[in-house]
């Protein structure tokens, strides 16, 4: 499960933290993971037929990766539509293997032969007598490397416009979810995780240099909350952040927002979308890391002597700390 990488070895000496794009690839190169690379981040539509969607979204996946993403990601619940009455019908025993589940079977499949790292969006997942929102990252060899479970589920009302109860059918995931992957250390979030900042904290302060967060927001928070929370995220950590959501169907239940996107380290938009499917072909570049937190330095600034964020469970589950 774990990759050779370490966390130490990627921080580059501040003398080298200058975006010379070839002497970054090789330094990433040797500590085995890559440096500089490109991401895709698959909009999809989704629709009631499963099957459907399955083929749908390995056609996206594979044409991200011809235009050259070497990291891949999905929206929140792709698979299934978006409602609390689905969730139990399209769920997928993830654990009991790939007969049991055709959408992760999918993504080991296409991770594996295309040699590309998958964030696999999110599936409604049966586990035993319980139901999660689940996220599954699959490795360049097609294995998967860990399994994030949306620890904020979305229940909220806010009259006249959207309720919405996930906690009706889903049990909330009891972990924070970071990984190492041969595109450096990701951290993972689900959709209403994003709300949760310190989440956010605990992977940066280990050392993840992405986090993504397939996501449906709606109608009603989509507009004031999406790009704020994105860009909040990164800024305050000073790492990328990646979202994906499904594309808009005006006549579903669940009005999702759209608008996936890339923000940089400088909580910079470096790519979006509107809300039609779309695949967005963006370069993530981790030497811009090192040169935000050397200029800026928050980390050194921090003062521990007044304010600590306790990390209750530690998360070296996916990754050597
Ligand atoms: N699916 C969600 O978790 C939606 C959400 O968080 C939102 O604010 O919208």
């Amino acid at each position: 499960m774990a990759s050779a990488f370490r966390p130490q070895q990627a921080r580059i000496p501040p003398a080298l933290a200058i975006p010379i794009p070839l002497l970054t690839k090789a330094i990433g190169n040797l500590f085995c993971f890559i440096y500089r690379f490109k991401i895709g981040l698959c909009q999809l539509a989704v629709t009631p037929d499963k099957e459907r969607n399955i083929k749908h979204a390995r056609k996206a996946i594979k044409e991200a990766a011809q235009k050259g993403a070497q990291l891949v990601v999905l929206p929140e619940i792709w698979n299934s539509p978006y409602s609390n009455d689905s969730f139990p019908v399209y769920a997928e025993d993830i654990d009991a293997g790939h007969d049991a589940s055709p959408s992760t079977a999918m993504l080991a499949e296409v991770s594996g032969q295309l040699k590309i790292t998958i964030v696999g969006g999110s599936i409604p997942e049966r586990c035993g007598d319980k139901l999660y929102n689940t996220c599954c990252i699959f490795g360049t060899d097609g294995k998967l490397k860990a399994k994030h479970r949306k620890i904020h589920l979305f229940d909220i009302d806010i009259p006249g416009k959207l309720t919405f109860m996930e906690s009706k059918t889903f049990t909330s995931g009891e972990t924070p979810t970071i990984v190492d992957t041969d595109v450096g250390r990701i951290g993972i979030g689900i959709c209403h995780d994003i709300c949760f900042e310190e989440l956010a904290m605990i992977y940066a302060s280990r050392g993840a240099h992405l986090i993504c967060y397939p996501g449906a927001f709606n109608m009603t928070s989509g507009p004031s909350h999406w790009e704020l929370l994105q860009r909040s995220r990164a800024a305050d950590n000073q790492l990328y952040v990646a979202t994906c959501s499904p594309a808009r169907d005006a006549g579903a239940g669940y009005i999702a927002w759209g608008h996936s996107t890339l923000v940089g380290p400088f909580g910079d938009v470096i790519a979006t979308t509107e809300h039609d499917e779309d695949i967005i072909i963006a370069e993530i570049d981790y030497s811009i890391l090192e040169q935000r937190r050397t200029r800026i330095p928050l980390a050194k600034q921090r003062r521990g002597d007044l304010y600590r964020l306790v990390d209750i469970r530690r998360l070296d589950a996916h990754c050597r700390l």
